[in-house]
């Protein structure tokens, strides 16, 4: 399976988060790679890092960090892939200060930014898999499936009440 997928994080403690993003890759068959980046904490690597994605073979960046959450933008501003933004959720700021750390952009320079924590996370894994998707029917069919099971499982939800 060749790898499409960077999923990066600012901190090991933000893989309790992007491990959701991670289990949807999983499941939809996406080849990805994970990796610890921090934009404060290892600026080198993370230029390097953005700046070889393409020739590495990425279609796609899933960039997760808390507070002052600069990673995605940053990453963003040194590629040309699409980068989809988690705002992990901080202990102080509930994780209100990595989303709008993330969501505001100036423009020029977009990052696709997802809702803070876990179902933001899902959702990171199903928007990568979206865009591989519409290059890739098979792709495209697994995401679609799930889909529909998602849409069977509320449906069904009914009769437990
Ligand atoms: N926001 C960033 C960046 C960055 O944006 O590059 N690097 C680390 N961090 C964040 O610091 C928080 C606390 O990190 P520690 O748990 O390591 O102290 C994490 O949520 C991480 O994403």
């Amino acid at each position: 399976m060749s790898v499409q997928v960077a999923v990066i994080m600012g901190s090991k403690s933000d893989w309790e988060t992007m491990k959701h993003a991670c289990e949807v890759l999983d499941e939809l068959e996406i080849g990805y790679e994970k990796k610890v980046v921090s934009a404060h904490r290892t600026p080198d690597l993370m230029f390097e890092y953005a700046e070889q994605a393409i020739d590495r073979g990425f279609k796609v960046i899933i960039a997760g960090a808390g507070g002052a959450a600069h990673l995605p933008g940053m990453v963003a501003a040194k590629t040309m892939l699409p980068v989809i933004g988690v705002p992990v959720q901080s202990k102080t700021l509930n994780g209100l200060d990595s989303l709008l750390s993330i969501v505001q952009m100036p423009g020029g320079i977009p990052v696709a930014t997802v809702a803070i924590g876990k179902a933001g996370a899902t959702n990171a894994g199903l928007l990568a898999a979206q865009f591989i998707g519409a290059f890739d029917e098979e792709v495209r069919n697994r995401a679609e499936a799930r889909r529909e099971r998602i849409k069977r499982e509320v449906l069904e939800s009914s009769d437990e009440l």
